[in-house]
């Protein structure tokens, strides 16, 4: 059976890693207390995707930190990942559940009240709250949730949710205080001074 943990779910960026590698981040991060980790670098080869994919899963398997790969169902499947993050404007839900096989972890991102009542219906593992808050790290997106948004969304929401978007250390308990399963972060691990503090820190807003 698939089991995950929400809590604590680090996405990466390279770009925002302030030039230290990435299996260095990632590792740093779940000696902190990580709970599932998302392979997510939109400025990327096919190839070296892959190669990145490869390498997180073999540091990702002692610790036994899911692997969760961005878009890419094709990479997810070469890499034997242990699921795929979707959003609405990526592959259908249905084709990407049918070639990933009922054992693996499907996320999909709601952007909208209504999206996340549709996302009850689906046959998908979690759902993304997409975004919290406005960030710099993706700017691309619909217009913040905000705390009510989480709690409205908790509310309703069949699946566990993780919040994403502009999470840290000064808001994180507030976060989870809606009824969020987890929050995802990108800067406020991969960019800190010291990742595996960074990530202690934001486990102890988690658990309380
Ligand atoms: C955990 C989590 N939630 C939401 C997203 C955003 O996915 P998407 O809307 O497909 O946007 P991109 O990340 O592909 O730019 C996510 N990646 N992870
Ligand atoms: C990858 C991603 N997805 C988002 C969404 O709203 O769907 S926001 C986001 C980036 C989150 O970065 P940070 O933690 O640095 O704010
Ligand atoms: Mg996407």
């Amino acid at each position: 059976m698939k089991s995950f943990d929400l809590g604590l779910y680090l996405v990466t960026d390279r770009d925002l890693s302030l030039g230290r590698p990435l299996e260095f981040i990632v590792e740093e991060a779940v000696k902190g207390g990580v709970t599932m980790v998302q392979l997510r670098e939109k400025a990327c080869s096919s190839l070296e995707f892959y190669q990145l994919g490869i390498r997180l899963k073999k540091l990702l398997k002692p610790y036994a930190v899911p692997l969760i790969i961005n878009d890419r169902l094709d990479i997810a499947l070469a890499v034997d990942a242990d699921g795929l993050h979707i959003g609405q404007s990526d592959l259908p839900w249905e084709v990407a559940r049918r070639l990933l096989g009922k054992d693996k972890i499907l996320g999909l991102s709601v952007e909208t009240m209504e999206q996340a009542e549709e996302s009850n219906k689906l046959d998908i593992d979690y759902i993304g709250i997409s975004p919290v808050f406005a960030t710099p790290t993706k700017t691309d997106t619909f217009q913040p949730f905000g705390l009510e948004g989480v709690k409205a969304v908790s509310s309703i929401a069949r699946h566990p949710n993780v919040a994403i978007g502009g999470i840290n250390m000064n808001n994180a308990a507030q976060v989870m205080a809606q009824g969020a399963n987890g929050i995802a972060v990108v800067s406020a691990i991969s960019s800190a001074e010291n990742p595996r503090l960074a990530a202690e820190a934001l486990k102890n807003e988690v658990t309380g």
